[in-house]
This record gives structure tokens, C-alpha cells and sequence, in this order.
């Protein structure tokens, strides 16, 4: 468990602005963008144990630590322009944040993902902050929700190619206690032509408890078809 949550709730804010907005280093004019898929200070104990459990399982090259960004850059996704983005959007592209991404640290989402490419499966662990509360004490399941869709989808992503969630069907079995850490398992379970099936669960640290379990079904981006045009 983390060690309070009225810690992080005292914990003076941070700097006033976009908060990890990326900078620009004005001589090379290059984005430098903060991987916050990486320790910082909001981290509790748990979460860096398994953090450094999985480090050391990233040495033989069987998993690998997914990087995090704030900013999502399209020229950096091969084929992601010519797939869906409005080219009106272009300008303002850095203005958009990824939604997990986007609170001060130790107050939402704090995670990092790990990928097994031979397993098909990603690994994200999970530290839900005091700002995903829903019933009191516990995580709102729309939070719960999108960091399922995360997890299941970069786990199609990265086996797949890029694909969109058609279908996430989740069932909740127990809270998750706010504040705390766990577990969310989810490995691609078969592909048929475009559509990528993928399930989830979310487990507590120590693995006594089973939270959630969700299946979703992704379908890869179909090129010659736009996304923003009613078809
Ligand atoms: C988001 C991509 C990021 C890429 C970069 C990767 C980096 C990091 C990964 C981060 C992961 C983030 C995960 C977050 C993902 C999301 O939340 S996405 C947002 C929510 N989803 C949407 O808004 C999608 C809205 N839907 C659509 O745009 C379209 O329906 C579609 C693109 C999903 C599919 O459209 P289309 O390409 O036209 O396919 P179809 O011809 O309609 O269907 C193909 C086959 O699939 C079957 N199918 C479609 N939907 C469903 C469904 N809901 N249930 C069951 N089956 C479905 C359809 O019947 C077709 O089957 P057949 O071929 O006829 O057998």
C-alpha cells in the first residue's frame, strides 16, 4: 500500500503551467519528452519492488519496459497520419494529452507496462491515486475501465499492428481499495483476419484477491477507411 494518501493529498503541487508539457531544447528544436513509465517520487514501495522485479526480467530480453508519454506525436506512428487523424488537428497535436497521463504525479494513474512479445501479453502495474475515487475509499470503474482498455489495447498494439477497442466487456468482483497497488494481466487470446481478442484481469499485489476480469475484442485500422466519415 502507499504510505498515505493524505501524503499525496499535502503533497505541494506542481509547477504551475502545463504540467509535463513537453520542452523544447531551442538549439536542435527536438521534443524532449518525459518517460513517465519511470520511478518518481509518488511511487510506493510496492510499486517499485515490482518495478525492479521486472527490470531485472527485462535483462534476457524475454519482457521489455514499455515506454510512457504524455504526448502522442503522429509522426512518430508509422501510418498513423494516413490512418485516422483529422489533418485539422495537426496543429494543435501537442496540445492533446493521453488521458492517463494527464494528472500530477501520484494523483491518478501511476503505472508501468511491461510486453512479452513470445507470450503475446502485457503486464501494467498499477498504483490508483486519491483522484480515482468512486465509492468512498475505493476506485471509480471508469478508471478502472480505461486502465483495462490501456492495458488490453497496447497489448493488441504491440502484437497487432494499430487497432481501436470495438468491444470491452468487464466484470467487477471486488473494489480496489484506493491508494493501492495491483496487478493487470492481459495477454492476446486469438486473431481472425482484422479482429485481435484480448482478456484481462486485475489482481491485487500479493494475488489473493481478484478485482476485475474483462474481455475485449480490437479491430486493426482498415487504411482505406476513414475514421471520421460516417460509412
Ligand atoms: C488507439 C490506437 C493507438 C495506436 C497507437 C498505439 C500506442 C499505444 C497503445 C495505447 C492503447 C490505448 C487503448 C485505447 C483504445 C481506445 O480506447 S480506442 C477508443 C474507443 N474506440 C472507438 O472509439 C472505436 C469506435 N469504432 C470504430 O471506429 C469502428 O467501429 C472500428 C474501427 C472499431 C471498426 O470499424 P471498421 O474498420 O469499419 O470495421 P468493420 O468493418 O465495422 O468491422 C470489422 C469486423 O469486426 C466486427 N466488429 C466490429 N465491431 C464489432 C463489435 N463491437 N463487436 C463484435 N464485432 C465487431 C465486424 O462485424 C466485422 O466482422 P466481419 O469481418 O464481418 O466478420
Amino acid at each position: 500500500m502507499l504510505r498515505s494518501c493524505a501524503a499525496l493529498l499535502r503533497t505541494p503541487g506542481a509547477p504551475r503551467g502545463r504540467p509535463g508539457a513537453p520542452r523544447r531544447s531551442f538549439s536542435s528544436e527536438k521534443v524532449v519528452q518525459k518517460d513517465c513509465a519511470l520511478p518518481n517520487p509518488s511511487w510506493s514501495k510496492d510499486l517499485r519492488l515490482l518495478f525492479d522485479q521486472f527490470m531485472k526480467k527485462c535483462e534476457d530480453g524475454s519482457w521489455k519496459r514499455l515506454p510512457s508519454y504524455k504526448q502522442f506525436f503522429s509522426k512518430t506512428f508509422q501510418g498513423f497520419q494516413t490512418l485516422y487523424l483529422d489533418p485539422s488537428l495537426v496543429k494543435g497535436e501537442e496540445h492533446a494529452q493521453l488521458f492517463t497521463r494527464s494528472f500530477e504525479d501520484g494523483l491518478g494513474f501511476e503505472y508501468v507496462m511491461f510486453y512479452n512479445d513470445a507470450e503475446k501479453r502485457v503486464l501494467c502495474f498499477l498504483q490508483v491515486g486519491p483522484h480515482l475515487q468512486g465509492a468512498p475509499g475505493f476506485v471509480h470503474g471508469g478508471a478502472i475501465a480505461t486502465m483495462m482498455d490501456s492495458t488490453t489495447g497496447t497489448c493488441a498494439c504491440r502484437a497487432g499492428g494499430i487497432a481501436m477497442t470495438a468491444n470491452l466487456n468487464i466484470n467487477f468482483k471486488r473494489p480496489i481499495p484506493l491508494c493501492s497497488v495491483v496487478v493487470i494481466d492481459s495477454q492476446l487470446d486469438k486473431v481472425e483476419g482484422r479482429k485481435l481478442f484480448v482478456s484481462c484481469n486485475v489482481r491485487s499485489v500479493d494475488e489473493k484477491t481478484l478485482h476485475s476480469e474483462a474481455s475485449a475484442l480490437f479491430i486493426k485500422l482498415d487504411p482505406d477507411k476513414s475514421l471520421r466519415k460516417k460509412r
